[in-house]
């Protein structure tokens, strides 16, 4: 049986930087897997296309800007075998974070696929000012995608666990994670 821990959240929420920590903090060794890395296979420049992922103007307000991004066929295919993949790291005994956008689709499919390995479902909050001053700050994100997944992606989702990753707090956030894991053993 292995150990995964899906963190999900929107973009700029601090996944990444969180499953970085946590693998710093931890004594065992996990493996950090990501969505950023499985686009990053597709050819560069060809990652928004009708086939891989769809980015649209979604602002409801002019003023304020709100991009939504989403899955064409291929796109969803590379999201499910990035899943797969999990399951079967998983299978073969290695321990995760993985880091992810995820919905109920998403989220029902890891509870799936990984029943009878030890899984931790992990809502990353944060307040929208803050992730929305991140994503500006980082340069690389398109600006509106964290407001538009913040009205959206938490919907209907039953987490085992939530931590509010405000800025100053991913020490404390990742060290609730691993002792939230660690009680399960
Ligand atoms: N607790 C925190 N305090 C301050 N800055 C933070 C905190 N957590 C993350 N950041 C910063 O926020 C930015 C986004 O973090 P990160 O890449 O971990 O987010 P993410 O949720 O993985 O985003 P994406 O889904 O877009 O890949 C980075 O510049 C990171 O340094």
């Amino acid at each position: 049986m292995a150990r995964v821990v899906v963190l999900t959240g929107v973009s700029s929420a601090g996944k990444s930087s969180l499953a970085r920590k946590m693998q710093d903090q931890a004594e065992r060794d996990w493996l950090h897997v990501t969505f950023d890395k499985f686009i990053s296979m597709i050819p560069v420049g060809r990652e928004t296309s009708p086939e891989w992922f769809v980015v649209r103007n979604a602002a409801k307000d002019p003023d304020v800007p709100e991009i939504s991004f989403t899955s064409g066929p291929r796109g969803l295919e590379l999201r499910q075998a990035m899943r797969d993949f999990v399951r079967v790291a998983a299978d073969r005994g290695i321990d995760m974070i993985v880091d992810d956008v995820c919905t109920t689709l998403e989220v029902d499919d890891y509870r799936s696929q990984l029943a009878g390995h030890d899984l931790t479902v992990v809502r990353v909050d944060v307040p929208l000012a803050a992730a929305e001053r991140r994503e500006k700050a980082r340069g690389d994100r398109m600006i509106g995608l964290t407001r538009n997944q913040a009205g959206r992606i938490h919907e209907g989702i039953d987490y085992d666990l939530t931590v509010v990753n405000d800025d100053g707090q991913l020490d404390a956030c990742a060290a609730r994670i691993l002792a939230a894991v660690d009680a399960n053993d």
